[in-house]
C-alpha cells in the first residue's frame, strides 16, 4: 500500500553525463516494502506553489522479499524540466517528500514462459536492475533465460552496465545486450549490436509459447516494440509495458 514519506539525500553520484545516481533514506527511519519494478513519486510545488508530482522507478537491488531502508532512483535530466532541475541541485541531507510504492510492472509468479525478453532505453532499465535478485532465483530453476536489450546511443549512456555485466558472467541464463545506436568506435562487448532494441529483437525471434516481454522507458521505444512483438504474435498480456511519459 502506498505511503507518503519524507526522503533524505544519503549518497549520490553521476551515471552518465546527464544522469544521476540518488541514494535516499527515509527520515522516520523506516524501510520502505516495494516490489521489483515499482515506483515512487515524488511531491513539490512550482515556483507559483502549484503542487505537482513526478514518478520515478526503484532502483535499489534488495533480496526481492524484504523491505529496504535504502531507496535509490536514476534521474535523467531534462532540458527545463522542474523535477530535475530540483533532484539535480538537491544536496547531500537535502529532503524531498514522497509517496508510493505504486505500479504493476513487476515479474508475476504465475509466469512460466522460459525466456524473458527486458527491453529497456535510458533510465527505463532500473526496474531491471532491482529484480536482478528475483532474475537469480528464477535462473537458479535451469529453465529459464533472460535477455536484456537495452538502447543507448553509446556506450556512456548504459546506465549500471558493468552490474548488468557482472550479472550475465555470474549467470550463463543471462545475457546483456547493449544496442547502441551512435557508438563511434566499435562494440565494447560482444553480444553488443549497433542500433536500435526494436531492430535487435528480429534476430531473437520472439514466440507466443516462449517469451515474456518487459518493455520499459522512452514512449517511442516501448510502443514500437509494442507492435512489433505483436506481430510476432505475443499476446498483450504477454506484453508488460512501463511508460516514462510525462506527467505534466
Ligand atoms: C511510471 C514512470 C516512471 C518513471 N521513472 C523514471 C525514472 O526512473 N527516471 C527518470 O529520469 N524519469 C522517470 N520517469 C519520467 C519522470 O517522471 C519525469 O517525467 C521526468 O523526470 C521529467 O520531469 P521534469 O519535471 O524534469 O520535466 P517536466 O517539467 O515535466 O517537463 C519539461 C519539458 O520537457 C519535456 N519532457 C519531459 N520529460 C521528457 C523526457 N523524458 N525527454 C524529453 N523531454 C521531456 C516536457 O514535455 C516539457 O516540455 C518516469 C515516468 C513514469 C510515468
Amino acid at each position: 500500500m502506498a505511503e507518503h514519506f519524507t526522503l533524505r539525500l544519503a549518497d549520490s553520484h553521476m551515471l552518465a553525463p546527464t544522469v544521476r545516481h540518488l541514494a535516499f533514506e527515509r527520515a522516520d527511519g523506516q524501510p520502505l516494502a516495494f516490489i521489483p519494478g515499482q515506483f515512487l513519486q515524488i511531491h513539490f510545488n512550482y515556483d507559483d506553489g502549484t503542487p505537482t508530482k513526478r514518478s520515478y522507478s526503484v532502483a535499489t537491488v534488495g533480496d526481492g522479499s524484504s523491505p529496504v531502508t535504502r531507496i535509490e532512483i536514476a534521474v535523467s535530466y531534462v532540458d527545463g524540466g522542474a523535477a530535475t532541475k530540483l533532484l539535480s541541485e538537491l544536496e547531500l541531507g537535502g529532503t524531498i517528500e514522497a509517496s508510493g510504492p505504486y505500479g504493476r510492472f513487476c515479474l508475476q509468479d504465475s509466469d512460466t514462459h522460459p525466456r524473458y525478453l527486458l527491453l529497456a532505453t535510458g533510465t527505463g532499465v532500473t526496474p531491471y536492475r532491482a529484480m536482478l535478485p528475483q532474475f537469480a532465483k528464477l535462473l537458479a530453476k535451469g529453465d529459464r533465460e533472460v535477455v536484456l536489450l537495452y538502447g543507448a546511443r553509446n556506450e556512456t549512456e548504459l546506465l549500471y552496465n558493468e552490474e548488468f555485466e557482472a550479472f550475465a558472467q555470474a549467470h550463463p541464463g543471462f545475457t546483456f545486450h547493449g544496442c547502441l545506436s551512435r557508438q563511434p568506435r566499435e562494440l565494447p562487448r560482444i553480444n553488443d549490436r549497433a542500433g536500435h532494441v526494436q531492430g535487435v529483437l528480429a534476430e531473437l525471434a520472439p514466440t507466443a509459447a516462449r517469451d515474456i516481454a518487459y518493455l520499459c522507458g522512452n514512449p517511442n521505444m516501448v510502443d514500437g516494440a509494442f507492435n512489433a512483438l505483436k506481430e510476432f504474435g505475443l499476446p498483450i498480456p504477454q506484453i508488460r509495458r512501463e511508460k516514462y511519459i510525462s506527467s505534466r
